[in-house]
């Protein structure tokens, strides 16, 4: 990530998250008088972001406590049926909820959002917290949001992926992706249906760290077509395809860091740190994210630039300084008509720059009338000797570029957060994609400031102006670019394992191929492990065609590649035990992308009673099992993993709204969930109402009880612990469909 002098990005992703007691403490201790930012007023009334009558509700707005919104995940069968949940069980115990005198309101759909998919809870959180029924719902929450069914996530963030109109077969990439709430909302428009989808997702953030909570949040919607990198996005690389060919995406969503004024309902040190530098610190990098953005698109794609910020700076000035570096070559798309029920303001044709010190706001009506500030002293350039750049002011030609297309969405419309988004659209048709990318022209090193004339054609014929503006060797920096042919050389620096496909003649490959009787359409070609020759040691992956194109044709420290595909299969740790011809269960990541393959008899069936018994206890001895169709099946069975559907419906004490898939490990005489232990917690919970699971035993016996557990130690070690792997979610299965079963 670039360095910012001054104040911090809000959404720069170097803050450490506060936890949920810290922000409400927050809250508790900020009273109305503390959300007070004289600058800040002053900067916004003049940019006329809405009406003078209005601002006393704007202010007011800002200084709510932001309503809980969440989104329920998935696809689009299982969604509905979660959607059901909510509608029938939980909302009609929350009518008429009183607390300290004063009535609440139930959880209410978002009206704008796609099948009504989205929700909010108006209800303080101290009411939610002491109110027996927004409790209850609240532990639902809780569950659901463990095992990635719901996702809690802004109102205004939910947009950008909307307008973004992705289709499974599309090419995408998001820029700026950690945490990832927008990049599991792309993965759920690629694969509507957990099918096979073709297409592909590049998510991208510049923070190491945040890339791993990016793998993390997206193991809860495993695709195929997956890669997570670690980029700065301002300098992404070009990523070569065989034949010498540039991978060009269809979508790209540049979610850009920003400073973020946005979030000031729920980041409330915003309100004592704001200043005008905020933004136009940020303008720069904005504006080379979202060049880069322009450069990798193909003809006909479509591109969402967005910020959670108010700031023309980090806004309009960003996008009409990219629209002029390339005149002709793109347009902002009029989504006026698209989600009918969503306020939406207008974009600016026209704005003011200044710059802040403490509560005063200094405007400069051009960016000649501030250089001649910074000549006299009035005005000082940043430490970096570095000044603000022309193109933060409106250009000439602001009206022509129809800036009014771009949206921003104000506080006191529909009681969320702020934000800005603007939907771009690349001239051309996608078939006359040449697969070369366009050199990067970065506006930076033109003119910002001369706007190309009126008129598409004469736009187009038009020479770029000369540099005005000195620019920085950073600020120029180009891609790193991809040389077919050519041994590409190493980023040392990058510390991930490399990345190899397994041959579909490997013993190990074939064991598997054997154990779950895959069909011919089991994708064997496309298996990947973490080391450089094709060894599958302790995890294979399943990619789809595209990413097995790009991590063959590009070296992975290059374009820095963090992760891919889906987990599918797990090596357990039995090396030992040589009667196992198959040593791979399938993960729950990976269980649903493994399923359509396996062969007619593989996936057994049981019911709540047999999930109650591997609940209970880690290791469960057959005997244990009531006698029935599952116990003679799963004693017939060899030894090895087995995936087991367990089946809706509500017996022993539990219910289950929805199928189930999940791996079980047969061993000689027991069973075992293949589950971590906060995973099997919270599916006891969800299932039975209570934690119905057994500590798990100790690992390590003692010397002088070897004789005497002899038994037990046997399925100890033959059943291994998977205690913190990390695998995410459950799996479960849409009661309508199978394959249209999502792994959450
Ligand atoms: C607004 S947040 C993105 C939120 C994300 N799109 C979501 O919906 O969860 C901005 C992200 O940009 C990342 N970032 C900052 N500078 C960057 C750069 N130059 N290139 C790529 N990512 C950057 C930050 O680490 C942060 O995670």
């Amino acid at each position: 990530m670039g360095k910012h002098r001054g104040r911090k990005p809000t959404r720069g992703g170097t803050r450490q998250p506060q936890s949920r007691d810290d922000r409400q403490s927050d809250w508790n201790a900020f009273t109305g008088t503390d959300k007070i930012n004289v600058a800040f007023e002053e900067y916004y009334k003049a940019q006329e972001i809405m009406s003078e009558g209005e601002w006393p509700s704007f202010m007011e707005s800002l200084r709510k406590e932001l309503p809980v919104t969440f989104r329920v995940t998935g696809s689009r069968a299982h969604a509905e049926t979660i959607n059901d949940i909510i509608k029938e069980s939980y909302v009609p115990n929350m009518q008429n909820v009183e607390f300290e005198g004063q009535k609440y309101d139930p959880p209410s759909q978002l009206p704008w959002y796609p099948g009504q998919l989205a929700w909010q809870i108006e209800a303080p959180k101290r009411v939610v917290r002491k109110t027996e029924p927004f409790k209850n719902f609240q532990r639902f929450l809780v569950g659901e949001t463990e095992v990635g069914n719901l996702s809690r996530q802004e109102a205004v963030s939910m947009i950008p992926p909307l307008f973004l109109d992705v289709e499974p077969h599309h090419l995408c990439l998001d820029m700026c992706a950690a945490p990832g709430s927008k990049t599991a909302q792309i993965i759920e428009a690629l694969n509507p249906h957990h099918t096979t989808s073709t297409g592909l997702l590049i998510a991208n953030d510049s923070d190491y760290k945040r890339t791993h909570m990016l793998v993390h949040q997206t193991g809860r919607m495993p695709s195929r077509g997956l890669i997570v990198t670690n980029f700065d996005a301002s300098m992404y690389p070009s990523i070569k395809l065989s034949g010498g060919k540039t991978l060009q995406f269809d979508r790209i969503l540049a979610d850009v860091p920003c400073s973020g004024d946005g979030t000031l309902r729920k980041n409330l040190e915003i309100w004592g740190k704001w200043g005008a530098a905020d933004g136009n610190s940020l303008h720069s990098l904005q504006l080379r994210i979202l060049e880069r953005a322009m450069n990798m698109l193909k003809p006909g794609g479509r591109l969402v630039y967005s910020t959670c910020s108010f700031n023309p700076s980090e806004d309009e000035a960003v996008i009409s300084a990219a629209l002029n570096a390339r005149p002709g070559k793109f347009h902002i798309v009029d989504v006026s008509s698209q989600l009918p029920e969503l306020k939406r303001r207008q974009g600016l044709a026209s704005w003011k720059v200044g710059t802040s010190k403490g509560e005063k706001v200094n405007w400069y009506e051009t960016f000649e009338d501030y250089r001649a500030a910074i000549e006299n002293g009035e005005e000082k350039e940043n430490d970096r000797g570095k000044g603000l750049p022309k193109s933060l002011w409106p250009p000439t030609n602001a009206t022509e570029l129809n800036l009014e297309r771009c949206m921003r969405l104000l506080p006191h419309d529909q009681n969320t957060g702020g934000f800005f988004v603007c939907v771009l659209e690349k001239a051309g048709s996608s078939s006359s994609t040449n697969n070369a990318e366009e050199a990067t022209t970065s506006s930076l090193k033109r003119s910002a400031t001369s706007p190309a004339p009126s008129g598409e054609t004469k736009r187009a014929r038009e020479k770029s102006p000369e540099p005005e503006v000195p620019v920085t060797p950073a600020e120029t920096t180009p891609a790193p670019s991809a040389k077919p042919g050519k041994k590409e050389k190493r980023d040392l620096t990058f510390k991930e394992d490399p990345l190899s496909y397994v041959s579909p003649e490997h013993e190990e490959v074939k064991s598997i191929i054997e154990r779950f009787k895959f069909k011919d359409t089991f994708p064997r070609d496309n298996l990947m492990v973490r080391n450089e020759y094709g060894d599958p040691l302790r995890t294979i992956y399943m990619t789809n065609d595209i990413v097995k194109e790009i991590i063959q044709n590009n070296d992975y420290t290059r374009i820095r590649v963090v992760s891919a595909g889906v987990k599918c299969f797990a090596r357990q740790d039995s090396s030992q035990r040589t009667e196992i011809r198959c040593k791979w269960r399938t993960p729950i990541d990976g269980i649903l992308e493994v399923l359509p393959h396996v062969g007619e008899d593989i996936v057994i069936s049981a019911t709540i009673r047999e999930l109650r018994t591997l609940l209970e206890d880690h290791y469960p001895a057959l005997e244990k099992f009531a006698e029935g169709p599952w116990k003679t099946l799963m004693t017939e069975r060899d030894m090895g993993c087995e995936i087991v559907k367990f089946e809706a419906g509500s017996t022993a004490g539990g219910e289950l709204r929805l199928p189930m898939y999940l791996p079980v490990w047969k061993a000689k005489m027991s069973l075992s969930l293949m589950i971590d232990k906060r995973e099997k917690s919270i599916l006891s919970l969800r299932t039975f109402g209570e934690d119905i699971c057994k500590p798990p035993p100790v690992q390590k016996p003692q010397q002088d009880k070897l004789d005497a557990q002899k038994q037990a130690e046997e399925i100890v070690e033959e059943v291994p612990v998977i205690e913190g792997e990390g695998e995410g979610g459950i799996a479960l299965a849409g009661e309508a469909a199978e394959e249209d079963a999502v792994n959450v």
